[in-house]
């Protein structure tokens, strides 16, 4: 018997988090795929590219911050099938350090957002047990850690 296989579409992707414990998310522009959803910064994985190097690539090119590649901490993956016969895999990244400010690169709004407050914004669907995971798992004083 055959195992049926998808193609798996690598996305690595990163939850900025300032000081008060907010994360940084983008909606997706107009003309995308799930455009007007909420989702982390990031973007697919190029071949011969780590997810790590991938991260910093987007944020640079997304929204022009550099972040420490040394301080990507692997938080969380998510595994979703995709519209079109594809699978999504997509590790998520934490990440307290970066140069720069935020700033739109590409016309997506962003927003700093209570982990608490993430239900309050739509998301793909694979990125709905993430932010439960970072609201559960980032809250109070274990987020200035
Ligand atoms: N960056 C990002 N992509 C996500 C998230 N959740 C999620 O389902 N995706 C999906 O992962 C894929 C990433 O594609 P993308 O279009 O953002 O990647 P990219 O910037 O490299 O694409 P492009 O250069 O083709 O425009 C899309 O199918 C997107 O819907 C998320 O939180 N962040």
């Amino acid at each position: 018997m055959h195992a049926e296989t998808r193609n798996i579409l690598l996305v690595s992707a990163c939850a900025l988090l300032d000081t008060d414990g907010r994360v940084l998310i983008t909606r997706r522009p107009e003309g995308k795929a799930m455009a007007g959803l909420w989702e982390f910064p990031g973007g697919k994985v190029e071949p011969g590219e780590t997810p790590e190097r991938a991260v910093v690539r987007e944020l640079r090119e997304e929204l022009g911050v550099e972040p420490c590649e040394r301080c990507l901490q692997p938080f969380a993956f998510a595994s979703h099938p995709l519209d079109g016969g594809g699978h999504l895999l997509m590790p998520l990244y934490v990440c307290r350090k970066w140069d720069g400010f935020p700033d739109p690169k590409e016309g997506q709004a962003i927003a700093w957002v209570r982990t608490g407050e993430l239900k309050d914004y739509p998301m793909p669907p694979a990125d709905i047990p993430l932010a439960a995971e970072l609201r559960d798992r980032l809250t109070g004083a274990r987020v200035l850690d």
